[in-house]
């Protein structure tokens, strides 16, 4: 029996600070900050062939972004929300009246190039794994699917990724001193739109939930992102090295 045919009293939703409060305890423990394939990286324990393939396999994802965001775009109620939305597509694609190349998929190119990789490689697609393939397809369906509090909500991961990407700049400095310095750039214009994109998105959610039920979607929708990001390194971890990048010869 449901909790409204018991008469029970739904539970009040909880005040702002503690769904903030809540989704960083989960992002804490769930994020892929965590992940041993990213605690390895940031020890500087990757080989050379490791570190192309998450860059390969990451392009996958990054190239997915503006896909979900024109997705949610469509979603979203009025010209002021879509006004702001449509910023993040530009980010990544570019300028409406540019050429692209001071957006986000240009500087991962880069980051590619930086690295060792082909760009026709990146953009060709086919070493993506299969595993990156489904977990990129799953944030998209998700995002297509799903009513606006959860796909804004799947995005709230980014209230972590300021951090963790200056994180990454230290410590590839560090280890992995073979990567050419303006590689890193992605990661540096990140930093500042990603904590401008999650204050944004949380101010959306706050707006939209009502109840503890929405409240609790919102959670869902979080954690849905974390194993997103999660099966994506899980993927990139378990693969085999790919025979091209076997003569570099040092792991
Ligand atoms: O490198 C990372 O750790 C990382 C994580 C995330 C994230 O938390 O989803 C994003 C990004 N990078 C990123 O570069 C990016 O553009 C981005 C957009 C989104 C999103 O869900 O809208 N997440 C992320």
């Amino acid at each position: 029996m449901s909790a409204s045919a018991r008469g029970d009293a739904a539970p009040p939703p909880w005040p702002p600070a503690v769904l903030e409060d809540r989704l960083r305890r989960l992002g804490d423990e769930r994020y892929h900050h965590r992940h041993p394939f990213n605690v390895r990286m940031h020890e500087g324990r990757l080989s050379k062939a490791e570190l192309r393939r998450w860059v390969l396999n990451r392009f996958h994802y990054q190239r997915h972004i503006p896909v979900k965001d024109a997705l949610i775009l469509a979603a979203l109620d009025g010209p002021e929300q879509r006004r702001s939305w449509i910023r993040r597509v530009h980010d990544h694609d570019g300028r409406p009246d540019g050429d692209g190349a001071d957006g986000g998929i240009e500087r991962w190119l880069r980051l590619g190039e930086a690295v060792g990789l082909d760009r026709p490689a990146l953009l060709d697609g086919a070493d993506v794994l299969p595993g990156v393939r489904l977990a990129v397809d799953g944030y998209v369906n998700f995002c297509r699917n799903r009513p606006p509090l959860e796909s804004v909500a799947s995005s709230l991961t980014e209230l972590f990724a300021p951090d963790l990407m200056a994180a990454r700049v230290a410590a590839w400095e560090r280890h992995y001193p073979w990567v050419r310095p303006d590689g890193l750039r992605y990661f540096r214009t990140r930093v500042g739109q990603g904590r401008r994109d999650s204050r944004e998105a949380l101010g959306l959610v706050h707006g939209w939930t009502r109840t503890r039920a929405d409240q609790e979607r919102v959670l869902a929708a979080f954690t849905f992102k974390c194993e997103v990001l999660w099966s994506l390194l899980d993927a990139v971890q378990n693969a085999e090295d790919a025979p091209r990048n076997a003569e570099d010869g040092d792991g």
